[in-house]
């Protein structure tokens, strides 16, 4: 083919692409939410234009009409009915809820009368002919529209956002939410509006995309691919511009064209070079935003089991009754059954929940968004199957020859295998959050589907498919259906109860904490980075097995048909939405209602519908906990029932000493004359502003050293700058030791401990898991012993929760203990704060603004606290506060900062009365140094305050 012709077709195909990641920044532009549903949100209108002019010979320019008014309707429809009701939810909610959207499409699309009489005939075009307006190029009546109709399109829609109020406000809107409101038009309507473009023009460009395939039969297979391009040409753009976004998708149209003319012995390569250039946009754009604000703690919230309940047998074997009476079903089932095929379907059921027990893990534990999951049980699949027939490698001239594993050898060499390889992605991931992940591991998904599935290691000789037969697991026969269903259902139970096991120790609560606030979960000695490695290693690993086991049951992995593609990525993140994200028994639900449901009633048509596309919506929209959250409520009522017969509640235990094992620390104390902090000319600069313009102090032995300083003078960043939190140049030495190149969690190791002016703590974690994941400071919790119920494990963990519970008891919180700390008073959060620097076995406290926040009633209390927390750690302290009063009376010495420098520094007193101290920071009024009618904290040794009464929710 000349080249002329090449990159123009290329360059063609290129402004659709273009135009539908046009349609991806409008959207994202007004609502903050990357749309899924964007390819197929136009298959709406144009199957049903198909439909119009082929089946019911309607004439070409009105079924046009018709089908973009059915578009756009469709498009304001999911705004309506959807994206508007989740306005406040999380911005990954509303993306997984775009994929609702999207397979809600293709089943709208396929409820229309069938055009299968009419399959010789093509999608319909405006004209017929060819034009050649040059020796070697010659243009289409479908690629004539398409040069029509999408630069007419873009400018018609830079006309709108620039020159119309409601454009504007859409423009504006992404930046300045409340701009769309001073301009007296509700974010409502612009939302609406905006979705309503969306799907005109997502149906514009379907119809042209499917004039362009001219096919009638493929129409409703451009998914993934188109989606993916059209995503990477929307993240090049940064999802801001629009004008990036048209010339991006061009560049790509350009890319797919150079890549499959040069390499067309190698389908699908052009999607791993679309990967790559999605990898590299995703880097770019993350790089230097530490972390995205939207979270994705959708998680349904489950009560604990209050203590006192916990002594009623059946409460405590409540949760497991339900599990075990569905293990009871799936024992007798393929028993009354017969049928082979059946036996087959089971199964798959089954292999369908472990892949989705890793997405329980990595998106609703960790709280990694992956739409490619599914990629690593594919690969899990193929690996298992070719290291079963024997891999034979050829480096130059050397060919390595290995004997094929046994089945069990295959799948769990294969599983450990996609536990390594999620390992080596994650790390790539750490940086990437929320919606951006969700993007890459698209791309990822689409990228093995296309092209690793396809890599000759992976077949059996000479075809294109992979064969993975069973014989014998363990000297058992598993070469029937029903025998090999057992063998799963099996392993299934112990993936359950593994992960069931790791959400209730340390290793699910490092996790949800680092998900929640990494910064604190650092503070407390667990480092983000290592945690999330080993999630995405652990549902790699999961997902991997569930993959190889599902290749087990169909014995035959086809590339690219039927299982592991991208689309069943995204249906194994609506089974654990629909089951209930986070929860264990949420992937066993979701994965029979999904996969399930439909295939028990193969002849109904709107189940499919009802299970994943509807469903998912509803669900989202009524039960955002999932269908456990339906058990979790029955069981609470239950739970209520039970406390009332139990009669009235003790009162909280309080413990009138302090734990000693816990608050002694172990480490030796630091030699008396020698600072255990100090910092040499530290300096901390943001862009072109310097915040800390070199500090240099030292913190003694058992001393409280106090920081003041205007707002903004750079107390909080010079916090950050020791705990390791920012970047900064100067030295910090701990303990006699430098850690100026340290992370925040070795920092903390080394016995730094931290507390945060926001007091965020970890929202939905409970007081006591709280206290417990700073009690990993004492002992950590290893994955792999635990995962194995290795004996000491229990003990660990019961001594962890004895020793929580000792601190609980002894800061007042006895009563908060189950409480989850995103529901306690900023007080409350306070003092649990404080119990967790007592759990950490730290030398030298960091407290910023301990508290602010707090009434001034119960700020009094705080200083007779701090106190006795050093004497009971024997720890130093430095302390950020605006309260004079409570950091003149508690403090040893006192520093005082101003833009960036220390002006002042020395006993409370003089601090308090240099002049300098007085002009930039306390003035002369005497009401803002000392509290109207209250004197200064007192020093000497106050009994413990009842934290119980400061802490009042
Ligand atoms: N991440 C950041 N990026 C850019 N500038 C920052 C950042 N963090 C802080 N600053 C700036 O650095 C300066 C010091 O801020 P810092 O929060 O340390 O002050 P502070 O003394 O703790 O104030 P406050 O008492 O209000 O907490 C401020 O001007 C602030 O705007």
């Amino acid at each position: 083919m000349p080249t002329t012709q090449l990159l123009f077709d290329g360059a063609v195909t290129g402004l659709v692409i273009g135009l539908l990641a046009m349609g991806i920044v409008l959207v994202h532009r007004s609502s903050r939410v990357i749309n899924f549903a964007v390819a197929n949100m136009g298959l709406v209108g144009s199957v049903l234009f198909a439909l119009l002019v082929v089946r019911y010979h309607v004439p070409y320019w009105a079924a046009l009409v018709v089908a973009l008014a059915a578009g756009t309707a469709f498009g304001a429809i999911v705004d309506l009915a959807v994206v508007r009701r989740l306005f406040n939810a999380p911005r990954v909610i509303v993306l997984v809820a775009t994929i609702g959207v999207a397979q809600l499409a293709l089943t709208i699309v396929a409820a229309y009368p069938d055009l299968d009489d009419h399959t010789t005939e093509q999608y319909p075009v405006p004209w017929t002919g060819t034009w050649s307006p040059l020796d070697d190029l010659e243009i289409n009546s479908a690629q004539l529209s398409i040069l029509i109709a999408v630069p007419a399109t873009a400018l018609a829609l830079s006309w709108f956002l620039g020159r119309t109020v409601l454009g504007k406000t859409v423009k504006a809107s992404a930046d300045n939410p409340e701009l769309a409101r001073l301009q007296g038009i509700s974010p409502k309507i612009v939302s609406t509006a905006v979705w309503a473009i969306a799907g005109l023009v997502a149906t514009l460009c379907l119809i042209l995309i499917s004039a362009q395939n001219k096919s009638l039969t493929q129409i409703t297979t451009l998914g993934p691919t188109t989606l993916l391009r059209a995503l990477a040409a929307a993240v090049i753009a940064r999802m801001v511009s629009f004008r990036i976004a048209l010339a991006a998708g061009i560049g790509l149209g350009l890319l797919q064209a150079f890549v499959q003319f040069n390499w067309l012995d190698q389908p699908g390569l052009s999607d791993l070079v679309v990967l790559v250039v999605v990898l590299v946009a995703v880097f770019t754009v993350s790089r230097g935003r530490d972390t995205e604000t939207s979270s994705f703690s959708f998680a349904p919230k489950v009560k604990p089991v209050p203590e006192r309940l916990r002594q009623v047998w059946w409460v405590r074997h409540i949760a497991r009754s339900g599990l075990l009476l569905l293990g009871v079903v799936a024992i007798v089932l393929p028993l009354l059954v017969t049928q082979p095929s059946r036996h087959l379907l089971y199964t798959v059921i089954l292999a369908y929940a472990i892949c989705a027990a890793s997405v329980t893990i990595l998106t609703g534990w960790a709280g990694q968004l992956s739409l490619g999951q599914m990629a690593f049980a594919g690969l899990g699949a193929l690996t298992a199957a070719s290291l079963n027939r024997g891999l034979r490698l050829e480096v130059g001239d050397t060919v390595y020859a290995f004997r094929g594993l046994t089945f069990p050898a295959a799948v769990l060499v294969a599983s450990l295998f996609t536990a390594a390889l999620a390992a080596l992605v994650g790390a790539g991931a750490l940086r990437v959050r929320g919606l951006l992940l969700a993007v890459s591991t698209f791309a990822f998904a689409v990228a093995c589907e296309q092209y690793l599935y396809r890599r000759d290691v992976f077949h059996d000789e000479g075809t294109s498919s992979a064969s993975f037969p069973r014989s014998t697991v363990l000297g058992i026969d598993v070469s029937t259906q029903r025998a090999y269903y057992y063998l799963v259902l099996a392993v299934l139970v112990v993936v359950l109860i593994v992960v069931a096991r790791l959400r209730r120790t340390g290793v699910g609560r490092t996790t949800i904490g680092v998900r929640d606030n990494p910064a604190t979960a650092a503070a407390y000695t667990v480092a983000a980075a290592r945690v999330k490695l080993r999630t995405f290693a652990l549902a790699g690993g999961i997902a991997g097995l569930g993959g190889a086991l599902l290749a087990g049951a169909v014995q035959s992995v086809p590339y690219a048909d039927k299982y592991f593609l991208s689309p069943d990525s995204l249906t194994l993140v609506a089974i654990v939405v629909i089951g209930g994200l986070g929860s264990v028994s949420g992937s066993v639900l979701g994965a029979l209602w999904v996969i399930g449901l439909p295939a028990f009633m193969p002849d109904n048509e709107l189940v499919p519908l009802l299970t994943s596309s509807l469903g998912l919506l509803i669900l989202l929209l009524y039960f955002p906990g999932g269908l456990v959250q339906i058990g979790y409520s029955a069981r609470d009522a239950l739970l209520g029932w039970a406390d009332k017969r139990l009669g009235a509640e003790p009162a909280p235990k309080t413990a009138t000493s302090a734990p000693r094992g816990l608050t002694r620390t172990t480490r030796p104390a630091p030699p008396a004359d020698q600072p255990v902090l100090a910092t040499t000319d530290v300096r901390v600069r943001f862009g072109g502003k310097t915040a800390v313009d070199g500090v240099s102090l030292e913190v003694r032995p058992n001393e409280i050293i106090g920081l003041i300083g205007t707002n903004g003078a750079g107390k909080s960043t010079l916090m950050n700058a020791i705990g390791g939190f920012v970047t900064a140049t100067g030295t910090v030495e701990l303990l006699g030791r430098d850690i100026s190149k340290a992370a925040p969690a070795a920092r903390a190791r080394l016995g730094l401990g931290r507390t945060f002016q926001a007091a965020t703590l970890f929202p939905e974690l409970t007081v006591r898991e709280t206290v417990q994941i700073a009690l990993e400071a004492r002992g950590r919790t290893s994955l792999l012993s635990t995962a194995l119920h290795l004996p000491h494990t229990f003990t660990r963990e019961r001594a962890k929760r004895a020793d929580a519970d000792d601190l609980v008891d002894f800061l007042g919180l006895g009563r908060y203990a189950d409480a989850f700390v995103g529901d306690l008073s900023t007080g409350t959060r306070r003092i649990v704060e404080l119990a967790g620097l007592l759990a950490l076995d730290a030398r030298v406290l960091c407290l910023d603004e301990p508290t602010a926040g707090v009434a001034q009633r119960e700020t009094e209390a705080f200083g007779p606290l701090i106190q006795e927390i050093r004497r009971e750690l024997g720890a130093s302290m430095l302390v950020i506060e605006h309260d004079m009063p409570l950091i003149m009376g508690i403090s040893d010495r006192v520093y005082c900062l101003e833009t960036g420098r220390v002006i002042a520094s020395g006993q409370p007193d003089d601090v308090r009365n240099d002049p300098k101290v007085i002009a930039s920071y306390l003035g002369t009024d005497e009401r803002a140094i000392e509290r109207s009618g209250s004197a200064p904290a007192d020093r000497s040794d106050t009994a413990l305050p009842s934290a119980e009464a400061t802490a009042t929710a």
